[in-house]
């Protein structure tokens, strides 16, 4: 069976991405999203198993030493991980998966799958990042300071990337990635069946 895409949404904190990650969801129900597991408390509203499988320091080290996380990061003073079972299956029954991480840990899923996407998404400026991470109200003053600085950070390894998107406009940013995930299914379509009868009709004509 043709394998799922994994599509590897990432960038600095605030960019944007849990918001274009929502709205591409309804937009392309077909796409499968990964719920991460995290040692960071919920925030008000977020339930266990929807937004992430919040866990303790000791439940998270256990699913290191398991082997049960594709990867994982340190993020400000919390683990983030990706639950490896989830995606392996889901791409292997032909669905397409987005992740929504944070930088290492994209640059660790590239390490070990390249054939996936890596989708960075920009600020329009880091004044506009200051804002939304602010806006948001979640963190603290010296949370956001921290989340800025590693932000700057992040920035200069957008070169390992397939695409950059720009989040100006929510709609617009999914509509690139749209774009992007439907470009990349016809890229993998020329090694499909398709392309070995045109290779035969290729090879007849030139018989
Ligand atoms: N295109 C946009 N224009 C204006 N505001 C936006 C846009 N995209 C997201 N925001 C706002 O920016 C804030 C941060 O967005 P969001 O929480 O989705 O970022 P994030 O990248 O997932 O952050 P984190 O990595 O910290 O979880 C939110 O208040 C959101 O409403
Ligand atoms: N490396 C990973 N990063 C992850 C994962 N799940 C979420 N994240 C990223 O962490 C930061 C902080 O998230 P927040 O919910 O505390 O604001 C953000 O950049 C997320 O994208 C993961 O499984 N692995």
């Amino acid at each position: 069976m043709k394998k799922g895409l994994l599509i590897v949404l990432s960038g600095p904190s605030g960019v944007g991405k849990g918001t274009v990650c929502s709205v591409l969801r309804h937009k392309m129900p077909e796409l499968v999203y990964s719920v991460s597991a995290t040692t960071r408390q919920p925030r008000q509203g977020e339930m266990d198993g929807i937004n992430y499988f919040f866990k303790s320091k000791e439940q998270f080290q256990d699913m290191i030493a398991r082997d049960a996380l594709l990867e994982y990061a340190e993020y400000v003073g919390n683990y983030y991980g990706t639950p490896r079972d989830f995606v392996d299956k889901t791409i292997a029954e032909g669905k397409d998966v987005i992740l929504e991480i944070e930088v290492q840990g994209a640059l660790k899923v590239k390490d070990k799958f390249p054939e996936g996407v890596f989708v960075f998404l920009l600020p329009p400026s880091l004044d506009e990042l200051k804002q939304r991470i602010t806006g948001r109200g979640t963190e603290t003053t010296s949370v956001i300071d921290h989340r800025m600085s590693v932000a700057v950070d992040e920035m200069g390894l957008i070169r390992h990337y397939d695409y950059a998107v720009v989040n100006d406009e929510i709609d617009a940013a999914c509509h690139r990635i749209q774009s992007i995930v439907t470009a990349e299914h016809c890229r993998r379509e020329r090694f499909l069946a398709g392309y070995a009868e045109l290779q035969a009709v290729i090879e007849k004509a030139k018989a």
